[in-house]
């Protein structure tokens, strides 16, 4: 199915920085909207729910999954995670461009759904600097880190099934070259539609 909007999808271990480059791309640039995604994680201190989560309990997430309400969903370091339909078919058919931030599993099920679908994988300049950012957030208990971090190498594995690699060194850096995926994808399918509609008429398709 070819929408309007495009899908960009985000992944990276726990602690390389997608939350903060993805909430700073969104400042900069006004067409691009969040997918807020159900988890079954607890909330963290300043997260709330609708914004970065909607928080729900296990029975509810199951609902969901028998009522089909997921276009992906997954399981990452003891909790579960889904993509609701709502949260993006709709939009997306508007003509908005959607941002997931969503781990490596959920990324390869959305381009398997959405051919187009741009992936970005965000890799952490360092084994050391994931950890020490990801003790400076914060926001994690001692053996929540230590899982994040066992479970980072299967994660950046991954990254040359992505689409596009950033390294998230410099920050500035880092979102410049992911404001400028966007920009250069978005160019790109627009002008990919215009040349189908074009060909589309000259050929009289309906
Ligand atoms: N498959 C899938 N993964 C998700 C979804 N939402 C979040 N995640 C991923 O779950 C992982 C854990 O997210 P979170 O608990 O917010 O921790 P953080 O990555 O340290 O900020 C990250 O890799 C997220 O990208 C979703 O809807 N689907
Ligand atoms: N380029 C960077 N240099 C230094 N610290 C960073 C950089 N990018 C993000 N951070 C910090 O690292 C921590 C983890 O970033 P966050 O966006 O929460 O990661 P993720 O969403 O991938 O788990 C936060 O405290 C954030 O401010």
């Amino acid at each position: 199915m070819d929408y309007p909007g495009n899908l960009f999808v985000v992944a990276a271990p726990s602690g390389a920085g997608k939350s903060s480059l993805v909430k700073a791309l969104m400042e900069l640039d006004k067409q691009v909207q969040p997918s807020v995604s159900h988890t079954t994680r607890p909330p963290r201190g300043q997260e709330v729910h609708g914004r970065e989560y909607f928080f729900v309990s296990a029975e509810e997430f199951d609902r969901m999954v028998l009522d089909s309400a997921f276009v992906e969903w997954a399981n990452v370091h003891g909790h579960r995670y889904g993509t609701s339909k709502a949260g993006i078919e709709e939009r997306i058919a508007q003509g908005a461009d959607v941002i997931l931030e969503i781990d490596f599993q959920g990324a390869l099920q959305i381009k398997r759904i959405f051919a187009n679908a741009v992936l970005v994988f965000i890799l952490p300049p360092s084994w050391e600097e994931l950890r020490s950012r990801l003790q400076r957030r914060g926001e994690d208990s001692a053996d929540t880190i230590e899982l994040r971090l066992a479970n980072a190498a299967e994660e950046v594995a991954q990254a040359p099934n992505f689409d596009f690699v950033i390294i998230n060194e410099l920050f500035e850096r880092a979102l410049f070259d992911l404001k400028a995926i966007v920009h250069a994808q978005r160019l790109k399918f627009s002008a990919q539609r215009r040349a189908r509609a074009a060909t589309f008429q000259a050929l009289h398709i309906p």
